[in-house]
């Protein structure tokens, strides 16, 4: 009762409708059951210990941020324009695409660097035609030697070569020689013209010996045809001095060897002879040039005008292997020449050194006029006296 009393006190002065709140009251009151429920499931046996949920957490985390990250490289291959990895979202992806971003870069890097590369060469190539006064023309020509060091670095010449060029005194390559045998080595036929005293032998002996096997004896290997004997003789002369320090057979046809020469049994990889006793060697003496991978007309436009059009061309169907690299040197280049050459060369190069046709510039010249026969005398003997000892022609005409 007193218990009654005192708990109506607590409730004095408010009025609790129960039955018209019963549904709010019902809710109240079962708020400490429902609590009592989940603290029945949370019960200790099956809830997780505070380690537990932590570990969860961190790896829920985890979860959450390599989808973060391959969301974010997935992204970044649009940003880099490699919208074909358009919609990558999954780790693996991600990581795909990374590394095909990488690859993608380190490969246009390379095409640029590779472009950037062969402009170089080419700018290069061009200053030094520019300044050794080399005029070419013909597709994809390599690029001039700067020096003879090239050779071995370049084209992979064998020392022994470079070091007989240095035993010779030659320091540096003439132009002709900077561009001709580069064009030589790398298998393109030419035509060379470049003035008198011009280094022209050097520029086609150079590529063959440096090309030709030495003392194969499988026949001949390179003819070098020259208009006259001493030429030839002079030009034999060069090689052997060359080619000192390997066993190159080098032969100089003679007239003897053009009439009862027993050529099955020559050894010969270099053949160095004038345009007649080469022909009668072929056609009377079974001389076989099948496998002459080197041709060159030396002094062609002498050879040419000396009426040796039908001996050569008899010599040049002679020489019929079919990856024979034929070239022309000389002083002068007249296009009926070169019109002429051109129907036997496959993609020649022309390269001429100076002005086409023109004197060496290191040849002075000088015009006088002269009113007569006497007065030419007369001229002469006043530049004999001018000038020093050097060699001297004089033209009457
Ligand atoms: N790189 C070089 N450095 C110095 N001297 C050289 C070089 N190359 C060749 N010579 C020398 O220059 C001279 C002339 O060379 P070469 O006879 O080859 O000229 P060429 O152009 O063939 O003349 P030609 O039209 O009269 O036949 C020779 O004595 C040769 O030894």
């Amino acid at each position: 009762m007193e218990k009654a009393k005192l708990s109506s006190a607590l409730f004095a002065g408010t009025r609790f409708d129960r039955k018209r709140f019963a549904a709010d009251f019902a809710r109240f009151r079962q708020v400490p059951s429902a609590r009592g429920q989940d603290a029945a499931s949370a019960a200790p046996s099956s809830a997780p210990s505070p380690e537990k949920k932590r570990k969860r957490k961190s790896k829920a985390r985890a979860k959450k941020n390599k989808k973060k990250r391959a969301e974010e490289a997935a992204s970044d291959c649009d940003v880099e324009g490699f919208s074909v990895f358009k919609g990558l979202a999954t780790k693996k992806e991600g990581e795909d695409c990374e590394k095909k971003v990488e690859t993608g870069m380190s490969e246009d890097s390379e095409v640029v660097r590779r472009r950037k590369e062969v402009e170089r060469e080419i700018e290069r190539a061009a200053i030094l035609r520019k300044r050794f006064d080399i005029h070419i023309s013909g597709q994809n020509v390599p690029a001039p030697l700067e020096n003879f060091e090239e050779l071995v670095s370049r084209y992979g010449c064998d020392s022994y070569l470079v070091g007989n060029l240095s035993k010779l005194g030659f320091q540096e390559p003439t132009p002709i020689q900077r561009q001709a045998i580069p064009i030589l080595l790398l298998g393109r036929e030419c035509f060379a013209c470049a003035p008198t005293g011009s280094g022209k032998t050097l520029a086609f002996l150079f590529p063959i010996l440096m090309k030709i096997k030495p003392g194969s004896k499988e026949g001949v290997k390179a003819v070098i045809l020259c208009p006259t004997r001493e030429l030839a003789a002079q030009t034999t002369r060069e090689c052997k001095k060359l080619a000192k320090g390997r066993k190159f057979y080098i032969k100089l046809m003679t007239k003897d060897l053009s009439k009862s020469g027993n050529f099955k049994d020559m050894h010969c990889d270099i053949l160095v002879s004038t345009p007649l006793r080469l022909d009668h060697a072929v056609q009377k003496r079974d001389l076989d040039l099948s496998r002459v991978e080197y041709l060159v007309l030396d002094e062609s436009d002498k050879l040419f005008e000396l009426g040796f059009v039908e001996v050569i061309d008899s010599i040049v169907k002679a020489c019929s292997n079919p990856s024979i690299i034929r070239s022309l040197f000389s002083a002068t280049l007249p296009d009926s020449i070169e019109a002429l050459a051109r129907t036997i060369m496959h993609d020649a190069v022309r390269v001429i050194v100076g002005r086409k046709n023109s004197a060496s510039s290191l040849i002075k010249q000088k015009l006088i006029f002269a009113g007569t026969e006497k007065g030419k005398l007369l001229a002469l003997r006043q530049s004999f006296a001018e000038v020093s000892l050097d060699p001297s022609l004089a033209d009457f005409s």
